[in-house]
């Protein structure tokens, strides 16, 4: 059975060089951190320069929480975002109202399984499961997650080089999410971990995907 190539996301990028290095690895998409808790929270105006910078292809993914949906469209028209990943719990009409501008990453954990309304496949909302703590390096318990793992959904937590591999063969997510592990410091990239991690995405997807 061939799965469809598994997308990456390079995330809590805050500077120009480590957009740039994210897209030349091969990186679906970039992460842009705008929850005001963020040790890698960038500001609008380094965002919009990045999101103006980077080729059109490369997706420009907002990071949100404890932000409403106003905050949350305004920040996403003016730094040019492709998309919104947002953390928090938000009333159905929120989300309708986003999902309308933006297609929608709606983070959750693994707890919430079951307890939330999983997106139909192709509609513009999008699952991914995190750890509770976000962006803290936390793997989640992958085998367990298996029986419960939404199709279509994308994961985070913990995620590298040296472990995307059997995140990927246990869970065949869309898309894989990483950041404390690509790091040299909180919001600064290693290019040579970026590019290990895409091309470790690559080889576990296989030579039929590449
Ligand atoms: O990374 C952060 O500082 C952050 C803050 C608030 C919301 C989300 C955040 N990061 C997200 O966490 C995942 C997983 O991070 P890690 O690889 O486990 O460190 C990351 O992909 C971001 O989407």
């Amino acid at each position: 059975m061939s799965f469809a190539r598994t997308r990456v996301k390079i995330c809590g990028t805050t500077n120009l060089s480590d957009a740039l290095s994210a897209a030349e690895a091969g990186a679906d998409a970039i992460g842009l951190i705008f929850a005001p808790v963020s040790k890698r929270r960038i500001d609008a105006a380094a965002a919009r320069q990045i999101s103006l910078a980077v080729e059109p292809s490369v997706g420009r993914v907002g990071v949100f929480l404890d932000q409403s949906s106003e905050e949350v469209l305004r920040l996403a028209d003016a730094t040019r975002l492709s998309a919104v990943q947002i953390h928090d719990r938000y009333s159905s009409a929120e989300w309708a109202e986003l999902a309308s501008f933006y297609p929608v990453v709606r983070v959750v954990r693994p707890a919430d399984l079951g307890q939330i309304d999983v997106p139909a496949l192709g509609s513009s909302i999008t699952l991914m499961l995190d750890a509770p703590q976000p962006g803290s390096g936390q793997p989640l318990d992958w085998p367990a997650l298996a029986p419960a793992f939404p199709a279509g959904a994308w994961l985070a937590g913990g995620l590298g080089p040296s472990n995307v591999a059997q995140a990927i063969s246990a869970l065949r997510p869309a898309g894989v999410d990483a950041v404390s592990a690509l790091e040299v410091r909180p919001g600064h990239k290693d290019p040579a971990l970026v590019r290990a991690f895409v091309e470790a995405v690559r080889r576990a997807d296989g030579p039929s995907q590449r």
